[in-house]
């Protein structure tokens, strides 16, 4: 089974916020407050701040598997046939963005719903509830705030100027509403009441707030925690054993993004605010892409080593 296959949804912040570590109870603490004060203040800044300090961990855990798979073939040189690629990748991104901005931004977006869906994917309904899980931090923003979905993306890809939110992420409300109820359906009696109410729990984040602060919400609490609940739970990785783990091991690659992320700000331009919006969302959707193909090819990697014990003799 791939590491996204695993069920996710919906108890990832109970299970990966480590209740009892004092360590994990600061940094939920901190999230927390960062949070509540990117709400209070209504700061663009803030809430770029905790998308980075919380969410963007999650994806630097590529390095530790990424350690783990290649570091006993190849000794010391892992790191630089994990990093090359990776880093060919982001830069080849951050090129098309520079290049073709609106059909990077409609590749960014398309990728996302397939990343967070499959982020999200339970076991019995992968197709819907990916859907549903993955589709709403991108579609409910676009359908009940298309002013302000629509003026983020312009300023996420500039010269783009949109005066409404995709047509296609408007167009997939139905569907998305339709797949939400078929889900519930196909969801056991004794688990629909509590569905329903993450359901309506994700869905009034998507309303009352605006899209960004949503945005913020949803990937420092929903989409982060679940891709390390994830691998936390995939015995394969032995080093994660825990989530505080994960925050350790995922520790350095954080910070050379961050790093990366500082010396890429000379080459945006206009208001700091809408650089550093820019260049946020350029760097996650230019990290998303090495992230995915990484998942894909460790998924392959497990089919692969499962094949080979099915046929090995005992
Ligand atoms: C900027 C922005 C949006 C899009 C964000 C996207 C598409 C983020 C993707 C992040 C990824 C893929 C992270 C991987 O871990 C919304 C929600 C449409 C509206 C609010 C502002
Ligand atoms: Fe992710």
């Amino acid at each position: 089974m791939r590491a996204s296959d695993r069920v996710s949804s919906g108890a990832p912040l109970v299970s990966m916020t480590g209740r009892h570590d004092p360590f994990l109870r600061l940094y939920w603490g901190c999230a927390v407050i960062l949070a509540a004060a990117t709400i209070l203040t209504s700061s663009t800044l803030l809430a770029l701040a905790a998308i980075i300090l919380f969410g963007l961990p999650h994806g630097a855990l590529d390095g530790e598997m990424a350690r783990q798979i290649l570091r006993p073939r190849y000794g010391a040189a892992w790191f630089i046939l994990f990093a090359l690629p990776y880093l060919a990748l982001l830069a080849l991104v951050l090129v098309l963005w520079r290049l073709y901005p609106p059909a990077t931004l409609t590749g960014f977006l398309a990728l996302s719903l397939w990343h967070f869906g499959s982020e999200t994917r339970e076991n019995g309904t992968p197709i819907l509830s990916a859907l549903v899980w993955g589709g709403a931090s991108l579609i409910l923003p676009s359908v009940f705030h298309p002013a302000a979905t629509a003026s983020l993306l312009s300023a996420m890809a500039p010269p783009v100027h949109l005066t409404s939110p995709p047509f296609w992420l408007v167009w997939l409300f139905p569907f998305w509403v339709m797949a939400a109820s078929a889900w519930l359906g196909a969801t056991p009696c004794e688990k629909r009441l509590e569905k329903l109410g993450l359901l309506c729990g994700l869905n009034a984040v998507f309303v009352v707030l605006p899209p960004l602060q949503a945005f913020m919400i949803y990937f420092i609490f929903q989409h982060a925690p679940a891709h390390v609940a994830t691998l936390v739970e995939d015995r394969r990785w032995e080093r994660l054993v825990s989530a505080r783990a994960a925050l350790r091991y995922s520790l350095s690659l954080t910070v050379a993004t961050l790093i990366i992320g500082a010396l890429l700000i000379p080459f945006y331009t206009g208001p700091m605010v809408e650089r550093l919006l820019s260049l946020t969302f350029q760097l996650l959707a230019a990290l998303t892409l090495p992230h995915m193909v990484f998942d894909f090819l460790t998924g392959r990697i497990e089919e692969e080593a499962q094949r080979c014990s099915a046929i090995r003799p005992v």
